[in-house]
């Protein structure tokens, strides 16, 4: 079996200053890749240079062994979202996927849209035109777009924007059921939480720069101290001012903070350190609590890091 989506040193420069990359990863049937990273990292230009959407400076992305623009039929190889308008608003939902099945040269085009239309909730809306659509409902009708041709690779770009909480579910369950079937799903998102549980894989990209490719659990254990520890406290202790006391006192930097009742202390240590931490705090401790790293807290100190170094250098 092969990778379904190769990017060997893919870098775009932009004539006005920005560089994404030098960006590598491979992607194989089965992943979900969540590309992670805050405004402005590189996220978009990495999707639409895969595309063939934006040209690359330098490095390349194969699809199928083939540069996208390349493929035979695209459509069928590839579901795109990458937000945007949708097209002619005067369309029902119904009538715009018919439109696009039409366009993609799809088959059983009736059955397709009426599988899509159901497994995306659009089905609740069937007289509805897309002008009179929420965020969310426009946002359910362009991933149902990219799902329409039942391509074995899915590549999306902040699919949970304006999506409430039934939508996020319905996305999360859909991308897991994608991957289990043997396909693959490419999505940027900002949603770290989603990205920790949906993607098996990802890539952070940070002011342009790779940061971290690989299993989630790899990434996550290869850029953290380990599992931390939660002191919960009864209601009505500071636990800012504990916070503050203790760093100050035991010396731990900024590794001990403040999360409404709780006290964190983001990284692993010694049962001796914990026992004194607790003993220190001198108030009632109400649970004492392992926390495993998330891949929130390596975004976190891949910021902060990259903000120190900046700061610097
Ligand atoms: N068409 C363009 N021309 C010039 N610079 C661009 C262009 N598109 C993106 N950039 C720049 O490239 C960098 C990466 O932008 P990109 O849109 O890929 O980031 P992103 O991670 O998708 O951000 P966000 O999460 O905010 O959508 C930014 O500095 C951006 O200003």
């Amino acid at each position: 079996m092969d990778a379904v989506v190769e990017v060997h040193g893919l870098t775009k420069r932009y004539v006005s200053g920005p560089v994404v990359g030098p960006i590598d990863f491979e992607v194989w049937p089965g992943q979900v890749l969540a590309v992670a990273g805050s405004n402005g990292a590189g996220k978009s230009t990495t999707l639409r240079m895969l595309l063939g959407l934006a040209s690359p400076s330098q490095g390349r992305a194969l699809v199928m062994g083939r540069p996208y623009r390349q493929l035979e039929h695209p459509g069928l190889q590839v579901g795109v979202f990458l937000g945007g308008r949708l097209g002619d608003e005067s369309m029902t939902s119904r009538e715009y996927l018919t439109f696009m099945a039409g366009m993609q040269g799809l088959h059983n085009v009736r059955r397709r849209v009426r599988r899509v239309l159901r497994a995306c909730s659009l089905d609740h809306w069937p007289k509805v035109r897309i002008r009179g659509y929420s965020t969310g409902m426009r946002q359910r009708l362009g991933v149902a777009c990219a799902m329409l041709s039942d391509a074995p690779i899915l590549v999306l770009d902040e699919p949970f924007n304006g999506l409430d909480i039934e939508g996020r579910l319905w996305l999360h369950d859909s991308l897991k059921q994608w991957a289990e079937s043997g396909r693959t799903v490419i999505l940027a998102a900002h949603e770290i939480e989603e990205l920790q549980r949906i993607a098996t894989h990802v890539l952070i990209v940070m002011h342009g720069r790779q940061m971290g490719c690989g299993p989630i659990e790899q990434v996550i254990n290869d850029n953290s101290d380990g599992a931390g520890i939660i002191f919960r406290f009864a209601n009505g202790v500071d636990v800012s001012r504990k916070a503050a006391a203790l760093n100050d006192l035991m010396g731990m930097g900024a590794d001990l903070r403040a999360l409404k009742n709780d006290l964190y202390l983001a990284r692993r240590t010694d049962e001796d350190t914990v026992f004194a931490t607790a003993a220190r705090c001198e108030a009632p401790l109400v649970q004492l609590n392992r926390a495993e790293p998330t891949l929130r807290e390596v975004m976190t100190s891949i910021i902060n890091r990259s903000s120190v170094k900046s700061h610097t250098s």
